[in-house]
């Protein structure tokens, strides 16, 4: 290390998950540290660290080559459905912004990818299904603050009751057609960000940044009384941290101090759940502040994500460079599980469209009142016209309160559809948890389990015990959540049913005005004037036949993932009873009989086609379920990591030694390539001769009997954990 001040640091590239490990080769970097002239004891001695990364960047490398390693590929997988978000992390003006932002010769990472995200959507076959819409936020000082509509003052974060669906309420969400205009937005949000000058920067970021594009492109596959879509949604963020500092280095008072201090918890915040979720723990607090409850679904949920470190070789900055170092270090090991947010959406119109066409019928009625011909007393007088003045305004009063109703009772008809959804979920969570205890506490597996396994583990007893209250706590949890919920649903079936008599007078009302008009009019002037006013009605209609489209789409979501959650339990249980019997049958050695086997095939071929996307990495290994061809010697494992419960499963482990009685499984962790990739190998039956250690090559039976896949037993730890029950649902 030398002294010199940075001009140009050096950037890291962690990418989570390593989707694509073939093209990132891993780099060193080496951290020389001299230790301490002035500890002559020499306690603290000096040394050389090495830190592995995906990818790692010189004083040399351009703003493109950055862009092309680090999140190019992010760009088309948004445009398939895929989540995925950048972040550049790193000490005060080692260079986080010139990266994510750059200037107009050198553009950064959020130009470039949104180029080319119009790019790709203008050269794709339909160009016209796409929607991109996009929101710049900045977190400074703990408050959020909307860049893109800076007057809109501080913003509120909101979640559900699980913190999920994390939401900026009132946050501008720009809908842009092409990218000069995204480019535009871009500029003006980063005029309106906080940058000040500090020692250590002269352009300073004092907040962090937070741009998110969401691409959607819904194709409709089906129109008339039913209709059929598809949409899908990727979202890209791409986040401009600010840099973590120290008070002695850039010598800040005052505000900027302040505002340091807040930078600093925000970031502490941050390493502390890089800590808790490389480290696998099941608790990670991600309440510490706003930037965490932000970048909660990149750290941990459905997304690729990109941790761009940046280093300064100055020594002076070593104790930084070395925590960035670090925590990209532990970074690493974060595996995400990803997947396409892809749907088919299938909704009946026909709720709402009654709704269209009551009121479309109700503005033909109003037209033909208008036309008709009715006797007039002649006179044109201003008492006349006043009187036609009142009716009019009295009409358009009546049809606005009708509008207003309806409105009305279309949201708490939402609202109803989400609680009902709600607590089908709390149910769903409720009797799956007492089906695990069941499983856990009270039946022979485990009792076989606990046989099997005499004192291998001193805490298994401890652990089982601090699982039950744990489990019990969750349990009571959704059981008052669901109370909660039912409360809530009657509150609004009354407050619909008081609307619902609202409006019903309020037709009766509109009726008997609209009989009083045609004596009223008494001119064509009237009359044109009359027919613009139905035209405002025509246009209030269709804008509210958008709403309610909106609002069947959100309907049809919700009942969609709930049969997910239906389905996906019943085959849990369809898995557990398929590897109970085969636990039976391999006790007993039954001979697997060939249609049954051949069964086995298309079941495993079923799961492997529903679990893995042709994006999958397994699949593009070149190993996929079609190589467990008919007549091939193995079958794969039936719970390839393809369920939340049985991800972490029990997996064979082929040394394992053989002192425990009749059975060959033991407890192992997946590592990192492993956990969310589907890893074929060929794996040694249940019941194989357990002292030869051949895998695959028992002896104790005859070839077909032992081909039964290992049997998968859920992880202590899964089964235990009440987070696990909140994520499976
Ligand atoms: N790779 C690079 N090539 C040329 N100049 C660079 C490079 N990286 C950073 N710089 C320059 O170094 C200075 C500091 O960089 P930048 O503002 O991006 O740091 P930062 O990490 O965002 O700092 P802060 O956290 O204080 O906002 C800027 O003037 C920037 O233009």
């Amino acid at each position: 290390m030398d002294g010199g001040e940075p001009r140009k640091p050096l950037e890291l590239s962690t990418a989570l998950p390593r989707f694509k490990p073939e093209v990132f080769r891993m780099q060193l970097v080496v951290l020389e540290d001299e230790g301490d002239k002035n500890d002559v004891l020499r306690q603290k001695r000096g040394g050389q660290r090495q830190y592995a990364y995906d990818m790692v960047f010189g004083e040399d490398a351009t703003q493109d080559m950055v862009y092309e390693a680090t999140s190019r590929s992010l760009v088309s997988g948004v445009l398939m459905g895929y989540n995925a978000t950048v972040f550049a992390y790193g000490a005060t003006g080692s260079g986080k912004t010139y990266t994510m932002v750059g200037n107009t010769q050198q553009p950064g990472i959020m130009v470039r990818a949104l180029n080319d995200l119009f790019q790709s959507v203008q050269e794709s076959k339909h160009p016209e299904q796409y929607t991109v819409t996009m929101s710049y936020l900045e977190i400074y000082n703990e408050n959020i603050r909307d860049l893109l509509n800076p007057s809109s003052g501080f913003l509120e974060l909101r979640e559900d009751s699980r913190g999920r669906n994390i939401q900026v309420t009132r946050l501008s969400e720009v809908s842009t057609s092409s990218a000069e205009e995204v480019m535009h937005l871009l500029q003006k949000g980063n005029r309106a960000r906080t940058v000040e000058p500090t020692a250590a920067n002269k352009t300073s970021s004092r907040s962090h940044a937070l741009l998110s594009v969401t691409v959607q492109q819904t194709s409709v596959l089906q129109t008339q009384d039913k209709m059929k879509s598809r949409i899908k949604q990727g979202k890209l963020f791409m986040i401009d941290l600010a840099g973590s500092e120290r008070a002695s280095q850039t010598k800040n008072r005052g505000k900027r101090l302040q505002e340091g201090a807040h930078i600093n918890r925000s970031l502490l915040a941050l390493g502390n759940c890089i800590n808790a979720l490389s480290g696998g723990a099941h608790y990670v607090n991600y309440r510490d502040s706003k930037l965490t409850r932000l970048l909660k679904d990149a750290l941990s949920g459905n997304c690729r994500t990109v941790m761009v470190a940046h280093v300064s070789p100055a020594a002076v900055h070593k104790d930084e460079s070395r925590n960035t170092l670090l925590y990209a270090d532990r970074a690493k090991n974060i595996l995400n599980k990803v997947e396409r947010n892809v749907l088919d959406v299938s909704y009946h119109v026909s709720q709402y469209r009654t709704i269209i066409s009551e009121l479309r019928d109700e503005i033909a009625r109003l037209r033909a009142k208008m036309k008709e011909d009715r006797p007039r007393s002649g006179d044109t007088s201003n008492d006349k016209a006043e009187k036609l003045k009142l009716l009019r305004d009295k009409i358009v009063s009546t049809f606005r309160e009708q509008m207003r109703l309806r409105r009305r009772l279309m949201e708490y008809d939402s609202h109803l559809l989400s609680l009902s959804a709600q607590a089908e979920r709390q149910h769903a969570m409720i009797s799956q948890w007492e089906s695990q205890n069941n499983k856990l506490y009270k039946n022979n597996t485990t009792a076989r389990w606990h046989t099997r396994r005499p004192n291998t583990d001193p805490d298994f007893e401890v652990d089982r015990e601090s699982m039950y209250t744990e489990g019990d706590g969750a349990l009571q949890m959704a059981w008052s959540e669901l109370a909660l919920i039912e409360r809530e649903q009657e509150h609004y079936a009354e407050l619909r049913a008081t609307t619902e008599q609202e409006l019903e007078s309020c037709k009766q009302q509109g009726a008997a005005l609209e009989n009083e008009l045609p004596s009223q009019i008494s001119s064509e002037e009237e009359r044109e004037l009359l027919a613009l006013m139905c035209r405002v009605h025509e246009l209030e209609v269709e804008k509210m036949a958008l709403q309610s489209e909106r609002l069947i789409k959100q309907h049809e979501l919700w009942r969609r993932d709930l049969i997910i959650l239906r389905y996906d339990r019943q085959r849990h249980l369809c898995e557990e009873i398929i590897t109970r019997q085969r636990q039976l049958m391999e006790e007993d050695c039954v001979i697997l009989p060939p249609d049954l086997k051949e069964l086995y095939r298309i079941y495993q071929q079923e799961i492997h086609a529903s679990t893995y996307t042709d994006t999958s990495p397994s699949y593009q290994s070149g190993v996929p379920f079609s190589s467990y061809s008919r007549g091939k010697e193995k079958l794969p494992p039936i719970q390839p990591s393809v369920d939340p419960l049985f991800q972490r499963s029990m997996r064979y482990d082929a040394n394992h030694n053989s002192d425990q009685a009749g059975s060959d499984i033991s407890m192992t962790t997946p590592n990192s390539s492993a956990g969310s990739d589907y890893t074929p190998s060929p794996l040694p039956p249940v019941t194989g001769n357990a002292e030869s250690g051949q895998p695959g090559q028992p002896s104790s039976l005859p070839p077909p009997a032992v081909l039964f896949p290992p049997i998968t037993v859920p992880s202590k730890e899964l089964l235990g954990s009440s987070k696990y029950l909140s994520r499976y649902v």
